[in-house]
């Protein structure tokens, strides 16, 4: 492990991540509006033994309890994200100073424990009564997004100096929108196009106004995949371009170049009587980093039948976390070698990398062997990207606790820390202490 140390640099980000809806809880308290991931968690049918975050790890009221547990593991970034409707109940209009006091608090504590906070804007719980007015569908949505991003920087922002617009918009665009396994539930493709425009606006506009407010960094955050043909066949080579554009250049190539990838329309014709004058310049905002989400890679299949026109193929014999994801950190490295030399040198933050296994507790311990060397194998292929000339400049494990795994409920644990649900113990797994361990020799050894 030692050696591994000395292959990132002095001031690297090690950190933890977690997201508002997925931990909080309190989710009647202290003023705070419905959200989408409300109504769809309490709608029959929707989530895994009828999960949903009401209360998740109760983090509303521990948090403090938390900070101080991640600064005994020695972990001085965390990466955490804002609930809309806890600052607008309404999503616009009324703010509400509870909400934003819990942020401040939570900040506070943060930079006391000497951890820096790196804050993501939207980790998709939209304020509901916005969801009532047409959500992303709708135009406004964006520039109701910037007008909360600017509440937000004007109350932490002389304090937190790293932020992240969005998580995930193909998350929200295609799980939201077109499979309807996600808040808010819509099987609506026609939409698609419309409502990742419409994403990419609202970080657009929330970029142009952090410059005119802030001194710190800034970013969005991408679930991003390296795309492997299953065989040479021309139409598998197909699938890969076809699919390489749905889950990857559809929010790159605007972000980075200020246009959409060709190869979308064959999948997801639109009229773009949606993007106005002045959109593309907008979205194309210089940015201080890209956040990338990595977990697996994808290798695919043509299959007609399937949007991206691919089916993901699974080796028989390669090993899959309980997600069914690949365990293959060389994606990762082939992943970022691709954003390097198709983007140019934007510096790199792994936003998220982890994995989910089944967790037993043993006398009080978590020995999650399977998810210590999954972790431990990113590391090494993240050094091997840094090696060869990728600008990374930090990453975070997802997740720091056990959460809200969307539409799987309670069923999947992420965590590097165990949650008793029951009685909301926390207990930290084999994994966060080895964690704990490395960020100790590598603070030693710089
Ligand atoms: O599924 C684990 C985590 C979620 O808990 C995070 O909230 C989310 O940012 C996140 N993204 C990904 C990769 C894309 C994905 C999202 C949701 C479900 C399945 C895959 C994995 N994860």
């Amino acid at each position: 492990m030692t050696s591994l140390v000395k292959r990132f640099p002095r001031h690297f980000a090690w950190g933890v991540a977690t997201a508002s809806y997925q931990i909080e809880g309190a989710v009647n308290e202290d003023g705070r509006g419905a959200s989408i991931w409300d109504v769809f968690s309490h709608t029959p049918g929707k989530i895994l033994h009828g999960d949903t975050g009401d209360i998740a790890c109760d983090h509303y009221h521990r948090m403090r309890e938390d900070v101080n547990l991640m600064s005994q593991l020695g972990i001085s970034n965390y990466r955490f994200s804002i609930s809309w409707p806890r600052i607008f109940p309404m999503g616009y209009g009324q703010k509400n100073s509870r909400g934003l006091d819990f942020y401040d608090q939570l900040t506070d504590q943060l930079l006391q424990e000497n951890i820096e906070p790196l804050v993501t804007l939207y980790h998709w719980d939209l304020p509901q009564a916005l969801q009532e007015k047409g959500g992303w569908i709708n135009r406004d949505t964006a520039f109701y997004f910037r007008d909360y991003a600017v509440t937000v920087f004007d109350k932490l922002g002389d304090r937190v100096h790293n932020w992240i617009t969005h998580n995930e918009p193909w998350v929200t665009t295609v799980a939201g929108h077109i499979q309807g396994r996600h808040a808010p539930g819509l099987k609506q493709p026609n939409v698609a196009r419309k409502v990742a425009h419409h994403l990419l606006l609202s970080h657009g506009l929330a970029v142009e106004s952090y410059r005119d407010m802030g001194k710190g960094r800034i970013g969005i955050t991408l679930n991003l995949h390296p795309v492997y043909p299953a065989s040479s066949r021309e139409e598998d080579l197909t699938a890969q371009q076809l699919h390489d554009a749905f889950h990857n250049t559809w929010f790159l190539d605007p972000v980075f170049t200020g246009t959409y990838p060709e190869e979308l329309d064959e999948i997801l014709p639109f009229d773009n009587d949606f993007i106005a004058e002045g959109d593309l310049n907008l979205i194309q905002q210089p940015l201080d980093f890209l956040g990338v989400n990595y977990y697996a890679p994808h290798r695919v299949r043509w299959n007609p039948d399937e949007i991206s026109h691919a089916s993901l193929v699974i080796l028989p014999e390669e090993p899959i976390t309980s997600m069914g994801w690949p365990v293959d950190a060389k994606g990762l490295t082939d992943l970022l070698i691709r954003i390097h030399y198709d983007y140019g040198p934007i510096p790199i933050i792994i936003t998220e990398n982890g994995a989910a296994y089944e967790d037993v507790v043993e006398d009080g311990q978590i020995h999650d062997a399977l998810r210590q060397h999954y972790l431990e194998m990113h590391w090494d292929a993240l050094a091997n990207s840094i090696e060869q000339g990728v600008p990374v400049h930090g990453y975070y494990v997802w997740s720091f606790l056990d959460n809200f795994e969307w539409a799987l409920g309670y069923s999947k644990r992420f965590g590097i820390v165990y949650v008793d649900y029951l009685t909301q113990q926390r207990i930290v797994k084999d994994s966060g202490l080895a964690y704990s361990r490395f960020l100790r020799e590598f603070y030693e050894y710089h």
